[in-house]
């Protein structure tokens, strides 16, 4: 039976409440000063990976729609990850980050020593937006419903407890605050009102819980190889790679 409006939101919302990455022990560690610089390092390394690609899933997610009123909406998106004339853009906030917390920022950019499982997990969140209709490629966006509760958490965590901490190298999540919920209440909208039968809602929520399983399985990765068992595969960044020459002189 087709859910309500408001069933149907609580639903979508639910899947964040049981299954969104805030959950994962990796960001009580991350927020709670709990991790090494390495540490650090290989989550901007791989999280630099995700940050990549949202505005080539954006890009692919407009070469499929035909409404010059949608794309009007979602372009911002890419706007907002690779910068305009003034916005320098999420994509160098980001490599700011990189180089506060002593890396490379061509080394970042490179991708080299990505995790496997951080590419095959984004790769297939890219491949699901070209190939899936477009309600599931909207559906998925809508992880960012949960993103401003972490982003918040993080930022006063970060600045709690690390001492890179500042907010040159943070402005990458306080800009995200501002940017994302534009993006997610239009989104939200636009599902809520597509999604007019039974079939549809199940699949614009199968939708949403791949993409909490595309976020879970990049910091299972990444738990996997820097925290326990601290398995680097074959390839992965290595500790005293990838750093900036300062860093290296120290
Ligand atoms: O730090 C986070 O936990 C987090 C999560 C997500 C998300 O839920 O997919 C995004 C972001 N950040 C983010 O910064 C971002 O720009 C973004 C875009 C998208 C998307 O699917 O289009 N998700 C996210």
């Amino acid at each position: 039976m087709t859910q309500s409006r408001d069933a149907f939101e609580a639903r979508l919302r639910q899947i964040g409440a049981e299954r969104y990455h805030d959950l994962h022990p990796f960001h009580d560690m991350l927020h709670g000063g709990g991790c090494s610089p390495d540490q650090l390092r290989a989550w901007v390394i791989n999280r630099y990976y995700y940050q990549q690609a949202i505005p080539m899933k954006d890009a692919a997610f407009m070469s499929r729609v035909s409404d010059p009123d949608l794309r009007r909406k979602w372009r911002s998106r890419i706007e907002d990850h690779d910068g305009t004339e003034t916005n320098e853009g999420g994509i160098r906030r980001w490599l700011r980050l990189a180089e506060a917390v002593g890396l490379d920022s061509d080394y970042v950019a490179s991708t080299e020593g990505v995790l496997p499982a951080t590419r095959f997990a984004v790769d297939a969140y890219l491949r699901f937006v070209r190939d899936k209709s477009l309600l599931e490629a909207v559906a998925a966006s809508l992880t960012e419903l949960f993103a401003p509760k972490i982003h918040a958490n993080r930022i006063a965590g970060l600045l709690q407890n690390y001492d890179f901490a500042d907010d040159y190298a943070l402005s990458y999540f306080r800009n995200r605050l501002r940017e994302a919920p534009k993006d997610v209440a239009f989104g939200l909208e636009w599902v809520l009102v597509h999604a007019d039968t039974a079939e549809k809602q199940d699949m614009a929520a199968a939708a949403l819980i791949f993409k909490t399983d595309v976020l879970w399985a990049q910091l299972d990765a990444l738990w996997g190889a820097y925290v326990a068992p601290g398995r680097i595969p074959p390839g992965a960044w290595q500790p005293d790679t990838g750093l900036l020459l300062a860093q290296k002189a120290s």
